[in-house]
């Protein structure tokens, strides 16, 4: 039997105060921070890419088991050279451990009843890996979970992908009954997350002169997805295009702006625009004025310090005379940040929230059975 009354849902509001004074023992509560994780070395890239190349959550490719491994093999040395070019390493752990530290405090602070608080980091295709990291809460003996996608917009390719993971751990092995779950899959237009964009690009703004200001372009750029999984009916390019408009709604629609999308891999079609084309056919327009925006991750990686730095605000734009561009950083340890953080996990500690039901329902088209039985497990576990 799985213990499933914590996924209760429930339209009730209550204060943290609250609940705290209606338990009467402490808990002790785990952040799951699930990601696809980064290489630390030359040596991890190749396996990395193994990993997310072979991954049918994340990508279908004709005759996968024999294209993805060739893919990732020939992609190595170009993308170690990346990653060298960037301090030889990517900074997703750096920075997600960073943001679980100062999230833990803040919540040891304002929800001492489930204190102590400590993070996880689940990584999907490098270490430390999800299966480890709940081996790892077993043994801590962990009474509560946070499962906490750390992608602000979901999609089936990345968060999808690390939810599918924990169904399959478990389907092989024994279910922690003692523990109680929730799960943050979404959050892209949570207001803090919102304002930290904002208040980010405003700083960019006014790094401008002002006689120009007004009229320099905002590109929002997201990882882009692969046209068949917008065709099955990803919600990613939907919820990227809220939080691109949340954020200008915030900033008062002041600047002419557009979301394009980058980072595209392998042979298969990629959702458009991209963020390279848009950037020279502006200029081409006689616009050359822009701030770049990774709106789809909260910490820097390959595509911000590489892709977007070195790739588009400086090579590019020298080749296309772009006049100025500047980068917005991630969110990374920004205090608006921590704060979206700990609101988004301290409703769930309080019982506001549980599991969101868009969550349980399949892309329209989705034929992958593991997502079948995937939402069909967590849909158990939320209904008593
Ligand atoms: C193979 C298909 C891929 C899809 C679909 C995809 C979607 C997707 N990815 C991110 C975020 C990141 N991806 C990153 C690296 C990366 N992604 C792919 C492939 C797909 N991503 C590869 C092969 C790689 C490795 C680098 C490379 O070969 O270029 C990263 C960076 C990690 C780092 O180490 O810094 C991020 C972040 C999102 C949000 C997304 C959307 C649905
Ligand atoms: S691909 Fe979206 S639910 Fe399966
Ligand atoms: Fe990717």
């Amino acid at each position: 039997m799985l213990n499933r009354n914590f996924f209760k849902l429930s339209n009730k509001k209550f204060s943290c105060a609250f609940y705290n004074t209606h338990r009467n023992k402490s808990v002790k509560t785990g952040i799951v921070m699930l990601n696809m994780g980064g290489p630390q070395n030359n040596d991890q890239v190749q396996d990395y890419l193994y990993r997310i190349m072979t991954d049918t959550d994340m990508i279908q490719l004709p005759l996968q088991k024999f294209l993805g491994p060739f893919i990732a093999k020939k992609r190595t040395p170009a993308v170690q050279k990346k990653y060298n070019e960037i301090g030889g390493s990517s900074p997703i752990l750096k920075w997600t451990n960073i943001q679980g530290e100062l999230l833990c405090k803040k919540l040891d602070d304002i929800c001492p009843k489930s204190a102590p608080h400590k993070h996880y980091v689940a990584f999907r295709y490098v270490s430390p890996f999800t299966e480890d990291t709940l081996q790892q809460i077993e043994n801590d003996k962990v009474e509560r979970i946070i499962l906490f996608s750390q992608y602000p917009q979901y999609s089936c390719a990345t968060s999808g992908s690390s939810f599918n993971t924990i169904y399959s751990y478990y389907k092989r092995k024994p279910f922690p009954q003692s523990i109680k779950w929730s799960i943050i899959d979404r959050w892209g237009t949570h207001p803090l997350l919102v304002k930290t964009f904002a208040e980010k690009i405003v700083d960019e703004l006014n790094q401008f002169p002002e006689t120009i200001r007004s009229k320099v372009v905002i590109i929002f750029s997201a990882h882009s997805l692969p046209i068949e999984a917008v065709n099955r009916g990803d919600s990613y390019p939907s919820e990227v295009a809220a939080t691109t408009e949340a954020v200008m709604a915030k900033l008062g629609y002041r600047n002419p702006y557009v979301l394009t999308w980058q980072s595209r891999v392998g042979p298969v079609s990629w959702l458009g625009p991209f963020t390279d084309v848009a950037i020279e056919e502006y200029v081409k327009k006689g616009i050359k004025n822009f701030i770049l925006v990774p709106i789809a991750f909260v910490n820097e990686h390959i595509e911000t310090l590489h892709e977007m730095d070195i790739e588009y605000c400086q090579d590019l734009g020298k080749k296309v005379g772009v006049e100025l561009i500047r980068r917005v950083a991630a969110p990374n340890d920004h205090p608006l940040f921590i704060e979206a953080l700990s609101d988004l996990v301290s409703r769930h500690l309080c019982g506001e929230e549980s599991i969101n039901p868009k969550f349980l329902l399949r892309c329209p088209s989705c034929t992958n059975v593991r997502c079948h039985e995937s939402k069909q497990w967590f849909h158990k576990l939320c209904s008593v």
